[in-house]
């Protein structure tokens, strides 16, 4: 947090740095890349907007490294609104652009936390009629464990605290922070 960015002020402290996320997307990748080697019609990456949009762009360059080849497609759903706590009810404000149908799907989502968007989310891809679909999440909170929400792939477990940056907001704010931290309490006061 030296770079003395506007930011920093409202961050009380900083969970993973930026050069942290940096290689564990390469990882992450790596591991991808290894395990559908064999994918003829290449990976279908499924974005979870808006969250997961700067962990998509990395991801899926790092991906791109090393193949198999990549399309991706972008869906928009909200369960948190403005608020820090799931609402329990997951919205589509935007689907999927194309038939899934015999595709090999792998989604792309910034956190688990409760793991309702998830769960809701892959009975979705699953009727869509998808060869397979896997998860890679950045972010897991322990919470995530208590519902059955398999996640093949995950960056770092992480404290039951609400986190920011790196595509995720309060209030739509924050997404744009290179690292994950936790915001200050005066900040949610202000709100
Ligand atoms: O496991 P859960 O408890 O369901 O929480 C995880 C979801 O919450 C956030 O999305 P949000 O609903 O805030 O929408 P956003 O990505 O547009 O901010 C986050 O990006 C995940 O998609
Ligand atoms: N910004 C943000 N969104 C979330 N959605 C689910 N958990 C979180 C969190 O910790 N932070
Ligand atoms: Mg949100």
């Amino acid at each position: 947090m030296s770079d003395g960015s506007w930011y920093d002020a409202d961050i009380d402290h900083v969970i993973i740095s930026e050069a942290q996320i940096r290689e564990k997307t390469a990882e992450l990748a790596k591991q991808v890349s290894v395990d559908y080697a064999s994918v003829e019609d290449g990976l279908l990456l499924v974005c979870v907007l808006k969250g997961a949009v700067m962990f998509m762009a990395d991801f899926a360059r790092a991906l791109g490294r090393h193949g198999p080849s990549t399309e991706m497609e972008f869906m928009a759903v909200s369960s948190y609104g403005q608020g820090t706590t799931s609402s329990g009810v997951v919205r589509i404000l935007k689907d999927l652009d194309r038939d899934i149908a015999g595709r090999h799907v792998v989604v792309v989502e910034d956190i688990v936390d409760s793991g309702l968007t998830l769960s809701w989310l892959l009975k979705y891809l699953e009727s869509r009629s998808a060869a397979s679909v896997e998860v890679v999440a950045l972010f897991r909170k322990p919470d995530a464990v208590k519902v059955s929400v398999p996640v093949k792939y995950v960056g770092f477990d992480i404290p039951t605290e609400f986190v920011v940056g790196y595509g995720l907001d309060f209030g739509e704010r924050y997404r744009e922070l290179p690292y994950v931290g936790v915001l200050k309490p005066e900040v949610y006061a202000r709100a």
